[in-house]
């Protein structure tokens, strides 16, 4: 088998340069490709977020979207918990959010205060996909994105590497047709049992849109990407398996295909399938991703051999079934901290962060293969110090594991 070959087929050309070079902290790109580390590489899900006094007093005076939309406002949010841990993260995420490929398509979204997303005309019926645009262009719809990731590469200086992102397929529709946040989903999943062909139609053009999306991501700069299915644990195992994976799954190969069709180096690809590992964790373990984000109700350990299983003798096959330019090491896992933790005080992010470091806790163990997160993103009532003291022990915490030779 050959090692690493999404990092390797393919010689960089023009000014796109190998994802490493100058950069002065590639932990979070040796751990996703599954090398042992130092210490585990941490960033955390909304790091630029309304925890922040910082992000708040810049919120107050534009809205969501503008933010978003404006390439100096989502660089300065996003560069926010890059200065204030300065040396504590080592990786920024690109300040945007899922539903602009709901807005490409041609969608009307708003961000309510204190409700969060709402779609003041979202999808009723399959007749009402007519209203999207066929073909999205976007260089012409999403290209503040890339502009956004240009400026955030020029402002990083190489500190730490920049994620890029996207929502995936089933997480968009049901937003697209829900109108907002749900409890039931009864309206999305509707779609699924009732009109079947004309959902997996609709999955199909939003699976290409984050294609092409992610893509010109990367070529704008992005050196990870992470796609967020986080209403996939609304599915059972059969409709997970029907309706999100095989998108997840075209999402892999389809960026790996066109990042090497035009020659420009593939970077780490971290899949987020919240609430469906519980079922599916060796399915999404084989859906190309190299990095399997875990929430917190799956235990590392648990993962770890779940995960080596169903890659064991299967990367043939695998390999065979999904193309040439697949991700052929050993696959990673991120995550996974309960992110309430993070509300009860210093003895417990400790002791909680020890615990999770931890193979014989149950834990990731040192053996690499891992990037520190939350389980989900952090929310807003959290005190911003004890983020950095949670920072400070995954640091602290996954060192001394990584270096102790008798921990598994
Ligand atoms: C489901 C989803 C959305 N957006 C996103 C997801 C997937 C991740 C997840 O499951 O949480 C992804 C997202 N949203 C945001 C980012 C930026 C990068 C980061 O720091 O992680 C990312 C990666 C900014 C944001 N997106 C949003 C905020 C806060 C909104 C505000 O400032 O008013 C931020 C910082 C708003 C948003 N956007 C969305 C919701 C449900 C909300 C409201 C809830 C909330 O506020 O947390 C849709």
């Amino acid at each position: 088998m050959k090692k690493f070959s999404q990092f390797t087929t393919k010689k960089p050309t023009g000014d796109q340069k190998k994802p490493e070079d100058g950069l002065k902290n590639d932990l979070i790109l040796r751990a996703a490709r599954g090398e042992e580390t130092e210490r585990a590489p941490v960033w955390v899900m909304r790091q630029a977020g309304r925890y922040l006094p910082e992000f708040r007093e810049l919120r107050e005076k534009h809205e969501f979207f503008e933010c978003c939309r404006t390439p100096a406002l989502a660089c300065e949010i996003t560069m926010q918990p890059i200065r204030r841990y300065a040396g504590l993260l080592d990786a920024a995420i690109i300040f945007s959010d899922i539903l602009v490929i709901p807005q490409a398509m041609g969608m009307e979204v708003e961000m309510l205060p204190q409700k969060g997303p709402s779609f003041p005309d979202p999808l009723k019926e399959p007749s009402d996909v007519e209203r999207l645009r066929k073909k999205v262009d976007v260089e012409k719809e999403l290209g503040y994105v890339f502009e956004a990731i240009k400026l955030t590469r020029t402002a990083l200086q190489g500190e730490v590497p920049l994620i890029g992102f996207c929502g995936a397929p089933w997480t968009l529709m049901a937003y697209m047709i829900e109108g907002g946040g749900s409890r039931t989903f009864e309206k999305a999943k509707r779609w699924l049992f009732q009109y079947r062909e004309q959902a997996l139609e609709l999955l199909e053009r939003i699976a290409d849109v984050c294609i092409d999306f992610l893509v010109g991501q990367v070529k704008a700069g992005a050196q990870l990407l992470q796609v967020f299915d986080s209403w996939a644990g609304e599915l059972s195992p059969h409709d997970f398996r029907t309706f999100a994976l095989p998108y997840l799954r075209k999402i892999a190969s389809g960026v790996r295909d066109a990042l090497s069709r035009t020659s420009t180096p593939s970077v780490p690809l971290i899949c987020f399938a919240r609430g469906a590992l519980g079922h599916s964790l060796p399915e999404v373990a084989k859906s190309g991703y190299d990095v399997v984000a875990l929430d917190w109700q799956v235990e590392p350990q648990v993962a770890r051999r779940v995960v080596e299983l169903a890659m064991s003798g299967q990367a043939g096959s695998f390999k065979k079934a999904a193309g040439e330019n697949e991700c052929s090491h050993r696959v990673a896992l991120q995550g996974n901290l309960d992110p309430t933790v993070l509300y009860a005080g210093h003895d417990a992010i400790e002791r909680e962060v020890d615990r999770m470091c931890r193979a014989r806790k149950g834990g990731f163990g040192g053996k690499g293969a891992w990037i520190c997160n939350l389980g989900h993103g952090i929310t807003p009532g959290v005190d911003p110090e004890a983020m950095r003291f949670f920072l400070k022990c995954v640091h602290k915490h996954s060192r001394e594991v990584a270096s102790s030779k008798d921990e598994e």
